[in-house]
């Protein structure tokens, strides 16, 4: 139970020239007409607000987190002829205009449905210049010691991502937020591809920033995620080329401002894909650890992934895809359609070793979200196990009889680390996954007829099971590991050839003239939105290797009423 802190101010100040009780504490905001029901006393017993809901509004009774008011405006003569503190003008009325002398405007954070966040004002006009200056400067005081806030960020736009808005988007949207909160930026326009990327891993001087923000979709989220993490790994003298080194996690938290095509990192862990939401989730200083996937291939790095690893299906799209950048986000969807139409299984041996002794399975009705307990308790247990490792077990506790091993036909693998929620399907593609809990879901979508495909891909966009299907399994995994048929090891490849000497021939002869038509033996890895280079790939899942300026998705309010202190 949160118990309210110590008024540090208590006033009759004018609210839209209403008297108004305002009040001030550590914690919160709160201002109430006068003459309504009595101010809410902060030592009553029973005061109760839930995490996810902090604001609560009651006819002319609000209340905001200190923590989620973004900045103070002082209302000078100047600003009372309609100027605002960054320049631009502004509406005011003529009776406010008199007011204005003293006053002050607070911007805060207003929730407005679908987990959208605003930026709301409320302008409070005092009897006297001295305690104008009073309240200004204890939100301020209060503002800075807000030690999670930001105040200076390295932007990273892309130019050219999804409809080729992110330069607008910034400027227009975002820009004057952080201008606002009084966050410092240094901002950089890509100019190509993995710009960012290197530009983080060699060049940019980390140490002067708190965060690290990209504009764009998953792609370039993939670029500042990368550039990061190598440049922490050879900070530290890591190894990236092996696959059973520790990496070391990532100070910098990084924000995403959505500009992409698809935008499921920024959905999944604010909710939503809106740019001014993730804008101010930056500004209050949320944070939201994640894990990563790293993906070698014969001990040797290939990349980092936090949302989807897809071979078959949703490697075919990408692949496909690329070509029709030009479609912009629609070429998934146009290329889904021929990739579905295609139908193209392939032959693989898949390994994995199994999720064990930590909270959740990949067919929970529990979901993560903001504060998620699964994600806690299972970085800890996890961190735990790692320092036991340190003197006697083996990485991750694991030991080779552990792993199981799966050989089939599949139209998909698919690797969700998160749940891969998106305008396409809020729920995504494995809807119990979690942001931070150490594991990965893998999904296998054996062969099966179009038909039962179809309905398998619907059942994403509606409350339906999409795996309770007999052709799709589900396992919560820590590492795994793909090799395609035709890459099996020579013990695997002779045991085929035994098993099915004709095939395995055949195959071969196709594989070498496409012009026969018969399926290709061989589909690619699409890793978060990038093409992977090799085929046979070892996963391994790093719990919250990277953190974002995010708190994961709120649940919305219950219990309204009784947590309205205003309703006491
Ligand atoms: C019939 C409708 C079926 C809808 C099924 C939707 C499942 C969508 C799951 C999407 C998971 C997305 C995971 C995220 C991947 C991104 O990292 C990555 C890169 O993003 P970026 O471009 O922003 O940088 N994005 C992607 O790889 C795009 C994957 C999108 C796949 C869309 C597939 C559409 C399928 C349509 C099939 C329609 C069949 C209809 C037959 C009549
Ligand atoms: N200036 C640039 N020119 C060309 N490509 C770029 C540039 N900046 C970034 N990229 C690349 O563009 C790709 C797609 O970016 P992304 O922002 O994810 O958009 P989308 O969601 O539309 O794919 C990423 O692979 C990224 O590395
Ligand atoms: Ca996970």
């Amino acid at each position: 139970m949160e118990r309210p802190s110590r008024l540090l101010l208590l006033s009759e100040l004018r609210v839209r020239n209403a008297a108004h009780s305002v009040s001030l504490s550590r914690s919160l905001l709160t201002w109430k007409r006068r003459g309504s029901s009595p101010l809410y006393h902060p030592f009553r017993p029973r005061f109760c607000l839930p995490r996810l809901r902090r604001r609560s509004d009651s006819g002319s009774c609000h209340i905001v987190p200190v923590s989620e008011i973004i900045s103070v405006r002082e209302e000078d003569e100047e600003n009372g002829s309609g100027r605002r503190d960054d320049g631009s003008w502004k509406k005011i009325k003529e009776r406010d205009v008199k007011d204005c002398r003293q006053a002050f405007t607070v911007l805060y954070v207003e929730r407005s449905g679908q987990h959208r966040w605003r930026c709301a004002e409320v302008t409070f006009t005092c009897s006297d210049t001295t305690l104008c200056q009073r309240w200004i400067s204890n939100i301020r005081e209060q503002l800075a010691a807000i030690a999670s806030r930001p105040r200076r960020l390295l932007v990273y736009i892309n130019p050219f991502g999804g409809k080729r808005q992110g330069k607008r988007v910034y400027e227009q949207k975002v820009a004057p937020l952080f201008l606002q909160a009084g966050i410092f930026t240094d901002v950089i326009v890509t100019e190509y591809a993995n710009h960012a990327r290197d530009h983080l891993r060699t060049e940019a001087e980390l140490k002067q920033f708190d965060g690290v923000v990209c504009v764009g979709g998953d792609g370039m989220f993939s670029e500042i995620v990368h550039g990061l993490i190598w440049r922490t790994q050879i900070d530290g003298g890591v190894d990236v080329n092996c696959p059973d080194e520790a990496l070391l996690p990532c100070s910098l938290r990084i924000g995403i401002i959505p500009a992409g095509s698809t935008d499921c990192i920024c959905f999944a862990t604010v909710g939503t894909n809106d740019p001014v939401t993730s804008a101010l989730h930056i500004i209050v200083g949320d944070s939201q650890p994640m894990d990563v996937c790293s993906v070698h291939h014969n001990n040797t790095f290939l990349r980092y992934s936090v949302s989807l690893l897809g071979y078959g299906f949703y490697g075919d799209v990408l692949t496909d895809s690329e070509r029709k950048r030009w479609m912009g986000p629609a070429r998934y969807d146009f290329s889904g359609v021929k990739m579905f139409l295609t139908h193209h299984y392939y032959e693989g041996t898949v390994s994995y070793l199994p999720a064990r002794g930590i909270l959740g399975t990949p067919r929970d009705t529990a979901r993560c979200r903001s504060g998620c307990v699964v994600c806690q308790r299972n970085g800890q247990l996890l961190s735990e196990r790692a320092e036991r490792y340190e003197t006697d077990e083996g990485p991750d506790g694991e030991t080779e009889r552990e792993w199981r091993t799966i050989r089939g036909k599949f139209l998909a693998i698919n690797a969700a680390s998160m749940s891969c929620a998106c305008p396409r399907s809020p729920k995504g593609l494995s809807p119990a996954a979690h942001l931070a809990d150490g594991t990965t879901d893998l999904i296998l979508v054996r062969k099966c007829s179009r038909f039962d495909f179809l309905r398998h891909l619907l059942r994403h966009t509606s409350k339906d099971d999409q795996f309770d299907m007999t052709f799709v399994e589900v396992h919560r995994v820590r590492r795994f590991r793909f090799a395609p048929r035709h890459c099996q090891s020579d013990s695997d490849l002779e045991l085929d050839l035994q098993e099915n000497g004709k095939r395995q021939i055949f195959s071969q002869i196709c594989r070498d003239h496409p012009a026969c038509g018969c399926a290709p033996s061989y589909s690619s890895w699409n890793c978060d939105g990038e093409i992977l280079t090799h085929t046979a790939i070892d996963v391994r899942v790093h719990c919250q290797l990277v953190k974002l300026f995010a708190r994961g998705i709120e649940e919305p309010a219950v219990f309204e009423d009784l947590t309205n202190p205003c309703a006491i």
